[in-house]
């Protein structure tokens, strides 16, 4: 399926330079999110997958349907002060200044396995803070999936610094410019 086609691209938003990647126009196509849930989850089949963890908010758009698709339970990661129980922090580098995650504390156990999910890999800095986040919890990210992979903004090369390896990070659609 040419999923590239039904991701709108939108110059100059938010900011001047970039190209938004809008996955609004593919969300709304039954068939094409029928098959990218579907294509998320047969890279995981069988990988002993326990909990899919979504990172707020696009990442729940797909996290959820894979989780279910899975079989498994959802977890959410969200951004600081949104979680209602206690929660760990992690902090992390944007272009300008600083952002953070949370998730709680009680949300996975010790050597739970993990699957990440978020709709685009471009730095690879919200990942990896979530990354960070599970290795607290002693729980173990069997692998990432990305809807989305902006080749050139390094994101894949960040995890893999972190000792993850190109098969554990599954993109569907690649940008590389
Ligand atoms: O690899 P990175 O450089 O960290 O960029 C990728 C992140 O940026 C976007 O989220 P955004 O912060 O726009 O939040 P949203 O999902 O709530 O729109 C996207 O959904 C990823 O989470
Ligand atoms: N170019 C882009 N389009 C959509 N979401 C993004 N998150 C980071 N970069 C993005």
């Amino acid at each position: 399926m040419d999923l590239k086609a039904l991701i709108r691209e939108i110059p100059d938003f938010p900011r001047p330079g970039v190209s938004f990647k809008d996955i609004t126009t593919l969300m709304k196509d039954r068939a094409a999110l029928a098959y990218v849930v579907r294509s998320l989850a047969d890279h995981f089949r069988g990988a002993g997958i326990q909990t899919v963890v979504g990172v707020e908010s696009r990442g729940y758009v797909l996290g959820a349907p894979l989780a279910y698709e899975l079989g498994t339970g959802f977890v959410l990661i969200r951004k600081p002060g949104k979680l209602p129980a206690a929660t760990i922090r992690v902090e992390y580098d944007l272009e300008y200044g600083k952002d953070a995650l949370e998730i709680h504390r009680d949300a996975l156990q010790r050597g739970e396995r993990v699957l990440l999910v978020d709709d685009l890999l471009a730095t690879g800095g919200t990942m990896s803070a979530a990354a960070r986040l599970v290795r607290e919890l002693e729980a173990e990210t069997v692998g990432f999936g990305f809807l989305i992979e902006l080749t050139f903004l390094g994101g894949r090369e960040r995890l893999k610094s972190m000792g993850f390896s190109d098969s554990q990070i599954v993109t569907l659609v690649r940008y590389d410019a």
